[in-house]
């Protein structure tokens, strides 16, 4: 009977009726110990994991046996060979239990780790060490946090990191991939993925050389040369970051008129007396603007908006949740009151709202279009929320009109963001798919990922790096095995998204200047996407919205056209070199 639709239909609904209750169990499980780190909590968790993943090698190994080529139902088909793919849930029980035990360890060391003072107190990551980064301008301290950091959770992950790479590889065998790169890489449906994305990079080279070149200037002024090589990597704790990965924390070092800095708009939420559940009301309502859905009762009853008081272990890195039962959605967030964390609470509600918009679908199709889908939605409304006519609307703003003068610093603002985060984006995934694959081998983990640092973002480690260390565990998602090349996809995505949704809400005139809030039309364009799911080939979907089946950076690069102009004549006046020749940190040329 595997060649009979009908008897497939039955397995789907079948599927369908067991795996919401299996799946909701499974997220609570998480969620309670992502809120509340205890043993108790961890064993629950783990509990919960192996049924569920016993769950899905029962339908995932009988989806397999369906002969589907001659099925009518593109749906089915399509619901099939999803079904096909259970990642992790394919490793012996044995296998599959160190496996989720490992993965337990490496993000709570992550969630847990501290850096202490000599004397006196330990900081966590969130918020101290985070602010340490971004607002201290002592090279000294600077250091003293990244290096921390990087001894309190890299250095505990390597040899952890080395067996999660062995065990994932062998899931994805059983998968049948031949790495878990292929497996990750296979949710984009495409073969030409890794030339695509060359590509796109590419294309945007330009853009980084120009603004790593100027903010390299502005750092050397700063800091001045025993520090910065004009012609050299920069030091990857300058930034105002803990990982380099968006440079909006130095904007006041870099800011083009610095006779014409931007209103300080965390100072004016706080004197507004703004709360984070009022952050969270705010993004609430740009969505229902655009005639959209509003989160529902569990979500502003069951969510964790704030580290809590009551001195619980929590995970701080903020993430949205889809409990699988068509009503309970949450965030979870160390929320504190800055202008930095209402546009990443944008991001995030455009998360919920994808979760709202395709409830009712199979839970097979509960998911993006492809990944970077997911992460779009959200960075594409933050465009609009961050738009100067946005934030004067809103109130978080006082200065009616914005000269030119004006307007290239606010870029500079979004491209601080947006553009240094290009090459960091792209090389999270470069660095473990050659992991995954063997190209980089174990003995090298840490010189490869430096290797990468400097040759895609032309930074360079502050103090000399061992295999001891093992820097790249020092970010969230390779400790969480989040995969990310959906934020690079995203990064494009999100610039044709604001392009498409602007002409659909009648906006003229720059891209920078669109805001979409209270568009019906630009809202009823997006919830038609939204609703699809992944019940349809990402290609569909994105033409669907912008007319287009090719990801494009031309959004992006009009976006930030009067930007690159500025830094074009900028660098050809000050004669900088686009690049960094002298590829080595100034540590490296003293010994
Ligand atoms: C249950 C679960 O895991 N849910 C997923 C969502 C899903 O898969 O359904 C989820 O919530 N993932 C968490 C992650 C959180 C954040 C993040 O980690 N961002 C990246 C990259 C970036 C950087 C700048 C930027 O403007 C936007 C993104 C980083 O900070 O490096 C934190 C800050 C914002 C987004 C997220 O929301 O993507
Ligand atoms: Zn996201």
């Amino acid at each position: 009977e595997f060649y009979n639709e009908t008897v497939a239909k039955a397995f789907l609904q079948f599927y369908e009726h067991t795996t919401q209750v299996v799946w909701n169990e499974f997220m609570e499980a998480t969620w309670n110990y992502a809120t509340n780190i205890t043993k108790k909590n961890r064993e629950e968790m783990l509990h919960k994991d192996s049924e569920r993943s016993q769950h899905m090698l029962y339908f995932g190994t009988r989806a397999r046996l369906f002969k589907t080529s001659r099925f009518h139902d593109v749906a089915v088909k399509r619901m099939l060979s999803k079904l096909q793919n259970i990642g992790k849930a394919a490793l012996p029980q044995d296998e599959l239990r160190e496996y989720n035990k490992l993965l337990a360890y490496m993000e709570t060391t992550y969630s847990m780790a501290q850096v202490c003072l000599s004397e006196g107190p330990c900081l966590p990551l969130e918020p101290d060490l985070q602010e340490v980064m971004a607002t201290s301008r002592d090279q000294k301290e600077l250091l003293w946090a990244w290096q921390g950091w990087r001894d309190a959770v890299g250095r505990q992950l390597r040899i952890t990191f080395e067996r999660y790479v062995q065990l994932s590889n062998k899931a994805a065998k059983l998968n049948g991939y031949k790495d878990m790169g292929a497996l990750w890489r296979s949710k984009y449906e495409s073969d030409s993925l890794e030339q695509d994305l060359e590509q796109l990079y590419q294309e945007l080279q330009p853009l980084y050389l120009n603004l790593h070149a100027y903010v390299r200037r502005a750092l050397h002024r700063h800091y001045g040369p025993e520090l910065i090589d004009p012609r050299g990597p920069i030091p990857a704790h300058l930034l105002g970051n803990m990982w380099s990965q968006s440079w909006v924390n130095i904007l006041d070092l870099v800011l083009p008129f610095p006779r014409k800095p931007p209103e300080d708009i965390t100072k004016i939420m706080k004197s507004q007396h703004w709360k984070p559940s009022k952050m969270f009301e705010e993004a609430d309502k740009f969505f229902t603007s655009l005639g959209l859905l509003s989160a529902p009762p569990d979500f502003w009853k069951k969510s964790m908006m704030e580290r809590p008081a009551d001195g619980r272990e929590v995970e701080c890195h903020a993430s949205a949740w889809d409990f699988y039962n068509g009503k309970d959605f949450r965030i979870k967030k160390c929320t504190e009151v800055t202008i930095e964390d209402l546009l990443s609470i944008f991001h995030q509600m455009g998360h919920i709202q994808y979760f709202l918009q395709y409830k009712n679908l199979s839970v097979i199709f509960r998911a993006g279009a492809n990944p970077a889908f997911e992460e779009a939605v959200g960075s594409m409304i933050t465009l609009s929320a961050s738009s100067h006519k946005h934030l004067l609307n809103r109130g978080l703003l006082s200065h009616q009109r914005q000269d030119s003068e004006e307007e290239v610093n606010f870029l500079m603002g979004i491209a601080l963001e947006k553009i240094a985060f290009i090459p960091f984006a792209y090389l999270m995934d470069l660095f473990r798919w050659k992991v995954f694959d063997g190209t980089i081998r174990k003995d090298a983990y840490n010189q490869e990922w430096w290797n990468l640092r400097l040759k895609y973002q032309g930074l360079c480690p502050p103090v000399p790096r061992t295999e001891d260390d093992f820097d790249p565990g020092a970010k969230f998602h390779i400790s969480a095995s989040m995969p990310y090349i959906r934020y690079f996809i995203s990064l494009v995505l999100q610039f044709q998204f604001h392009e498409a949704l602007c002409k659909a809400s009648g906006h003229v005139g720059p891209p920078h200047r669109c805001d979409i809030y209270n568009s019906k039309m630009a809202g009823k364009l997006l919830e038609d996407i939204l609703k699809l799911g992944s019940s349809k080939p990402w290609p569909e979907v994105l033409q669907k919205i912008t007319g287009q089946t090719e990801v494009s950076t031309k959004a992006l690069m009009t976006y930030f056209k009067p930007l690159l102009n500025w830094l074009v004549t900028e660098n050809v006046r000050q004669g900088e070199i686009l690049g960094w020749p002298d590829f080595s940190c100034t540590f490296e040329g003293k010994n």
